[in-house]
């Protein structure tokens, strides 16, 4: 033991033990890959060091206490720090931590640690978390996806292709009868699934147990004229749990097969609903209403797909995971990583897709990714190209904006899904000739060609923000 690591006063970080080249990291410590940006003059070993520190024992001066603990288990260990290739002054530190320091069974202590307080250190001018390796002995302790994808194709009885859904708009102002009759008419047209906006709650012009009435009966009666197994994401997000559970409670006794909520609500929040939606055979969906106030910069806040793995974890059945090609944020490697870690049961490391880490799932069941924000038929081509088979297309706009009504609207994704799946299976390149397939399914579908006359050319080709940087990745496989 070094005799300067007692010495009283300001030490650096790294002098303390939370810079340690030489760790080997332990098949059951969690990782963290943490884009950082110190300010000028702080190294950045010890801008890493110090996140390390700071997200575990440490605090800014030696504390005599740590003698009474076993103080080298529960430090974290900051044990590589490399420099981003083309961005000057940013670098990846690596940090293990003992799986001691973390409660089993909760998002809430996994991230008041990881996340805590580092964020507003001084002498970084910038932090980022990029990624997370949560050990499969951790992993083993959430409860994961209420139900997962294989059970949810399983309970609505549907097999080999994407399922199909739409927001109901406007987001808000719609009366509880005028609400049910936009979901009648696109769930009629051939869509499984409306869904509540991510702002629609109990407001004074629509209470939320008769939204949920309306909603319920164009449920039942669009399942009666289709023979298929319909769902409308009833949020039940509120300012209590209680509330939660009442609304929730009131959603199941309706025979309502999916319930949502929003990332707005917590985590701890999301884990009881979770819990609440296993208990009660009802899905769970999740909206990831404001994330981009901190997922988006590439320098500042907490990567999506760190966020992913947590809501994994938490037990969410669907999250919203961005579509490459619609209105927001979405660029195609950022996004295939994101699905990559919702469906997959083992993920290599993969520095293209912005994955840092393997990371063993462990059989924990896989969360369907929705893919929604500004997708119209015309682009169905590229969404099973970009999102495959276990995803949910959500078009709202795209559904409801349609000229010939909702129910047009709706008619018009279904045959393009189908015509797109059809060519799929029968091996044909489906992207290259996505256009062609289209325009011959609308000859037999006014719905789908009103719908590429209105929307076929309508693309959102921006710079994406957040790409991942090809940086060499802590752990190989
Ligand atoms: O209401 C919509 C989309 O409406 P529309 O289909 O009319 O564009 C959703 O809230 C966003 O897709 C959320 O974004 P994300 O899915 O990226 O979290
Ligand atoms: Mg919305």
């Amino acid at each position: 033991m070094s005799t300067d690591r007692w010495s009283a006063g300001v030490i650096p970080y790294a002098e303390m033990g939370y810079w340690r080249p030489d760790y080997v990291p332990k098949d059951t410590d969690v990782l963290a890959a943490f884009r950082i940006t110190p300010q000028p003059g702080v190294p950045p070993e010890e801008a890493g060091a110090a996140v390390a520190g700071e997200s575990s024992t440490a605090t800014w001066t030696v504390v005599w206490t740590d003698r009474l603990t076993s103080y080298e288990n529960y430090q974290a260990k900051c044990y590589k720090v490399d420099p981003v290739p083309g961005r000057e002054g940013q670098f990846i530190a690596s940090i293990a931590y003992d799986l001691d320091l973390f409660e089993e069974g909760s998002i809430a202590n996994l991230t008041s640690s990881i996340i805590g307080n580092v964020f507003g250190f001084k002498a970084l001018k910038a932090l980022r978390l990029e990624d997370m390796r949560i050990p499969a002995h951790y992993v083993k302790t959430f409860q994961g996806p209420a139900h997962g994808i294989v059970m949810e194709r399983e309970h609505l009885g549907k097999f080999g292709r994407p399922l199909l859904g739409a927001t109901v708009k406007p987001k808000l102002g719609l009366s509880a009868r005028n609400y049910g009759r936009v979901v009648y008419e696109a769930l009629r047209g051939g869509l499984d699934f409306t869904k509540d906006d991510e702002n629609i709650n109990s407001q004074p012009f629509m209470r939320w147990r008769d939204r949920f009435l309306y909603c319920m009966e164009a449920v039942n009666r669009a399942q009666a004229a289709s023979g298929e197994i319909k769902g409308h994401y009833l949020n039940v997000t509120a300012g209590t749990m209680e509330a939660m559970y009442e609304r929730a409670g009131f959603a199941k006794e309706l025979g309502s097969v999916i319930v949502m909520i929003d990332l707005t609500v917590g985590y701890t929040a999301i884990q009881s609903m979770a819990h609440w939606a296993r208990a009660n055979g009802v899905l769970l969906h999740l909206h990831r209403a404001g994330h981009s106030t901190y997922t988006r910069q590439k320098a500042h806040g907490v990567s999506f797909r760190v966020i992913a793995k947590w809501m994994r974890l938490a037990g969410v059945d669907h999250i919203h995971a961005g579509t490459v090609v619609g209105k927001l944020e979405g660029d195609p490697n950022s996004v295939a990583g994101f699905y990559d870690v919702l469906r997959k049961d083992r993920i290599e490391a993969d520095p293209v897709k912005g994955l840092y880490f393997d990371q063993d799932w462990a059989s924990t069941p896989g969360c369907m990714p929705v893919a929604s924000g500004g997708i119209h038929a015309g682009q169905m081509h590229q969404l099973l190209h970009y999102l495959d088979e276990d995803v949910v297309l959500q078009f709202g706009g795209g559904t409801i904006g349609h000229p010939m009504g909702i129910a047009a609207g709706a008619a018009a994704n279904r045959v393009a899904l189908e015509a797109m799946i059809k060519a799929r299976n029968e091996g044909r390149d489906f992207l290259r000739e996505g256009e062609d397939i289209l325009r011959a399914a609308a000859k037999h579908s006014r719905e789908l060609d009103v719908a590429l006359a209105t929307w076929g050319d309508i693309t959102f080709t921006y710079e994406s923000t957040d790409t991942p940087d090809v940086v060499e990745t802590p752990v190989s496989a």
